[in-house]
């Protein structure tokens, strides 16, 4: 049975367990549940700290699991990430008040607080700079006004949080991150159970991003017509009764559906319908 970590807490929990339950796997319904076995699927759910998700996974205790690649680079684990997931985005970066500091340079001499030790530590020493950190649990932001550090590092979605501590950004972007799918550094990629549990992931993926897209054209227009749908390999093209006319049937970014319905309409081309993907296998 594959072993999974799942996130229980905090910005990767809910959307984790959606990805999964999406996928075909039974999620817990309680938060206060530790272990869900899902026979059917033949695996076993482990919902555990965020952060310390990498570091059970590089023990071999458990097969894959799901964490930020900022925890994951942060916890020093010998883990690596085989699959972005596309959720909870951000970056990291160094924050002060405005006057403090123009870069990173400036920093010599200066305390910087964070939650993520282990990058911020790693980022300093790189670049030859002689700053002491702090470690805070969260929310810190606050700790420049408390006097406790002149800088910050810490995770930046939207700005809101900085902007409401009276910060500002400094520098370029320590990383950047989003939701991963990690293992144990060179596990077998062959697995079959991992194998299938990545498809899944993937199915999911491409359901959220790309849509059906099913329209009727004169055959003089279908190579234009593909070239504005050309599909992941290539389009179904099937003969309609009216003769001159062609069915294409193609998915597409979801993101750009509109755009090409214009462009397709603009070409002649009717009956142009999107349809969501539920499901997928590629
Ligand atoms: N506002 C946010 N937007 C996007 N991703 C975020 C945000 N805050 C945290 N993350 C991501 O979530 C992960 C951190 O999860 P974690 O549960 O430790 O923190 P949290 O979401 O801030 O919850 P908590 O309130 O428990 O601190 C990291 O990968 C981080 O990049
Ligand atoms: O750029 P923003 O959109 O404001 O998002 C970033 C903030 O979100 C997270 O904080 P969270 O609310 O989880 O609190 P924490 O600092 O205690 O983890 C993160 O630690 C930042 O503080
Ligand atoms: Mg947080």
């Amino acid at each position: 049975m594959l072993r999974i970590a799942v996130p229980n807490k905090g910005s990767l929990s809910g959307p984790a367990s959606a990805m999964l339950h999406e996928a075909g796997y039974k999620q817990r319904k309680e938060s206060k549940e530790l272990v869900l076995v899902d026979p059917e699927n033949e695996v076993e759910f482990f919902y555990l700290r965020p952060r310390d998700i990498a570091i059970y996974v590089s023990s071999g205790k458990l097969d894959i699991g799901i964490t930020g690649r900022d925890l994951l680079l942060d916890s020093g684990a010998d883990a690596e990430e085989i699959l972005q997931l596309g959720f909870a985005r951000s970056t990291f970066r160094y924050a002060t008040r405005p006057g403090t500091a123009s870069g990173p340079a400036d920093f010599h001499g200066m305390t910087i607080a964070t939650s993520y030790e282990g990058i911020v530590a790693k980022h300093l020493d790189d670049h030859g700079i002689d700053a002491s950190v702090v470690h805070l649990d969260g929310a810190v932001e606050t700790a420049v006004q408390l006097g406790v550090a002149q800088v910050i590092a810490d995770v930046v979605e939207t700005g809101t949080s900085l902007r409401n501590a009276g910060l500002e950004i400094v520098g370029e972007p320590i990383l950047t991150s989003e939701a991963v799918v990690v293992r144990r550094t060179g596990a077998p990629a062959d697995d079959p159970g991992v194998q299938r549990f990545l498809r899944r992931l993937q199915g999911v993926l491409v359901a959220r991003s790309y849509v059906m897209m099913d329209y009727d054209c004169r055959a003089e227009h279908l190579e234009r017509a593909v070239a504005l749908t050309p599909g992941l390999e290539s389009p179904t093209i099937s003969p309609l009764h009216n003769e001159g006319w062609v069915a294409v049937r193609a998915m597409v970014p979801a993101k750009d559906a509109q755009r090409i319905m214009d462009d397709l309409y603009a070409l002649g081309a009717r009956a142009i319908l999107t349809t969501a993907i539920h499901a997928c296998r590629l």
